[in-house]
């Protein structure tokens, strides 16, 4: 038994990632890390990373500091036992409390980092890492995300602590974790992570599974199971875990007893603990941390040291801190968005394949005040059709996606549109005209300034004849070969601002006379009025 002066003194919970309740943001904090970690004579040693992650207030804490008893007995004193002699030896450690509140936040360590001599005679460092419980009320689903993910990827064991069962639920959310941790890890490993053990508090079902390792291992074996006839999200939650994991075991943990989970001064002295707990507790720390069973922190099928670890804290953080990654959401607003995409979707495609039939890819050129009464309609069967499929989400959600879809099928209407503006001879024929027109303008000005004798002013013009003929020649040999499509555009363009400039001139031309009749008739009609009133 370990002595009461193997307690941990020296060591105490080093903070390695900070949350930022209001940011919903995380912080590494490196110097604490690289102190921990490129201390001598660790930094050197492959590391063994032990933590324990799941839903908050399960007693993973308390049970952390169990297996910093264990470590700090092996160091005192080889083959002694984890439990203190004395019964009335409070638990100390990583903090831990009663209550129905959240206590750890962000990822912390021991700052002790324990140098275990194995059976083959090399020496490997310990860190035990403590995590913040998932779905507490103040942690969105993409933060518990991050932390499950980051703790996964760090350690060489995971310790999953659920409560009394294996849910359905609980699988998924392993299943969403891992899959968040697998995504930001840069190479694609078959097996990304390494062991998982998932451990089962105030399991009350021993004449089912008996309590420890066994027990827990038939008990997997009939959740994990995959079936022939199971539904293919049962099967596909089940391959996922098994393919995420190197090893994957189970524990099933009896209750420690009403002391431990109802009395507020309980302060975790084996007095107060239920028998049962405390021998299960006993073969269960051993199992994670005893030399023989040790199982070294690997990425990649290579063996990571310290120094390394703290690099490979170091990008991950970096990743989650930055905005490539997907952002893990609720099963309701993950549902509901793929209920409203795919309606929009859905409405899209009624908008596309009527526009098809109307003015699509054979049909004859349509007058755009046609396409656009068209377009009208379409647009408010479309709407009706988004809004008449179910969704969830309510409303103001799916207004959003009702604006998304209006604002999509707008930039639709004007592809269209162009396709049509395509298909009109005329306009397809613009450029070749202004270059005619243009050449033959010259023509005429240079043979009248030619006659005259202002040849400066011919030659000008004769210039910008070859010019236009030259940008002639190469706009027909763009839209046979369809090479040099560029310069195309280029002499479209310069010929669409020169057609604007004639036409703008042709509209003020009209304009001005139009101005003009009208001021003709009023004072026609002012003349008619004063003579009528003269008479
Ligand atoms: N029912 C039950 N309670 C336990 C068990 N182990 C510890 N507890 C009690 O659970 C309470 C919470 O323990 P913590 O270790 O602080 O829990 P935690 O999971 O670290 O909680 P957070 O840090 O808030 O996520 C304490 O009152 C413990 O006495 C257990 O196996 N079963
Ligand atoms: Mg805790």
């Amino acid at each position: 038994m370990l002595p009461t002066d193997a307690e941990p003194q020296g060591g105490c919970p080093v903070q390695l990632v900070v949350a930022d309740e209001d940011e919903h943001s995380f912080s590494l904090q490196e110097e604490a890390l690289e102190r921990l970690l490129l201390r001598e004579p660790v930094q050197d040693m492959s590391v063994v990373v032990v933590s324990v992650a799941g839903a908050f207030r399960k007693g993973k804490s308390f049970l952390l500091d169990f297996m910093l008893r264990y470590m700090y007995s092996q160091k005192q004193v080889r083959g002694r036992g984890m439990l203190p002699d004395t019964e009335d030896e409070p638990l100390t450690g990583f903090t831990w409390r009663g209550g129905c509140e959240r206590e750890t936040t962000g990822i912390l360590a021991w700052s002790e980092v324990f140098v275990v001599d194995k059976p083959d005679g090399s020496q490997v460092a310990v860190l035990l890492m403590d995590t913040q419980g998932a779905f507490d009320s103040q942690s969105t689903i993409k933060d518990c995300a991050t932390l499950f993910a980051l703790s996964t990827m760090t350690s060489s064991v995971m310790v999953y602590n659920l409560s009394q069962n294996v849910q359905e639920d609980d699988l998924q959310h392993l299943q969403l974790f891992t899959e968040y941790g697998r995504l930001a890890m840069e190479e694609v490993y078959e097996k990304p992570f390494q062991s998982l053990m998932f451990l089962i508090r105030d399991w009350s079902y021993p004449y089912e599974h008996p309590y420890g390792l066994e027990g827990g291992r038939s008990f997997l074996d009939k959740r994990l199971q995959v079936k022939q006839n199971q539904h293919e999200e049962l099967q596909n939650v089940r391959k996922h875990i098994h393919s995420c994991f190197s090893n994957i075991g189970c524990f099933l943990l009896p209750h420690p007893g009403l002391r431990v989970a109802t009395n507020p001064h309980f302060d975790g002295r084996l007095r107060d603990i239920d028998g049962d707990f405390k021998s299960e507790l006993v073969r269960l720390v051993p199992l994670l941390l005893s030399p023989e069973n040790l199982v070294e922190k690997e990425i990649g099928g290579e063996k990571v040291t310290c120094r390394d670890l703290l690099l490979y804290f170091k990008a991950y953080m970096k990743i989650y801190q930055g905005e490539e990654l997907p952002h893990p959401k609720s099963m309701l607003q993950a549902t509901a968005e793929a209920n409203n995409l795919s309606a929009v979707a859905g409405a899209k495609e009624i908008y596309n394949r009527r526009m098809e039939q109307i003015c699509g890819g054979e049909r004859p050129y349509l007058s755009p005040s046609e396409l656009e009464r068209h377009h009208g309609d379409l647009r408010d069967v479309c709407v009706r059709h988004f809004r008449s499929v179910k969704k969830m989400g309510g409303d103001e959600f799916c207004r959003r996606y009702q604006t998304q879809l209006e604002a999509e099928l707008e930039d639709m209407y004007s592809a269209f549109c162009k396709h049509n503006d395509g298909k009109n001879l005329f306009h397809a024929a613009r450029t070749p005209a202004t270059l005619f027109v243009l050449m033959a303008a010259m023509y005429v000005v240079s043979m009248v300034t030619g006659f005259v004798g202002v040849s400066s002013v011919a030659v000008l013009c004769n210039l910008v004849m070859g010019a236009a003929l030259l940008a002639l020649c190469v706009w027909a040999y763009v839209k046979y070969s369809g090479e040099f499509r560029d310069v195309g555009a280029g002499i479209d363009r310069v010929a669409d601002f020169l057609w604007e400039q004639v036409r703008n001139g042709e509209e003020e031309e009209e304009e001005r006379e139009r101005e003009g009749g009208r001021r003709k008739r009023g004072r026609r009609e002012g003349g008619r009025h004063t003579s009528s009133g003269n008479r």
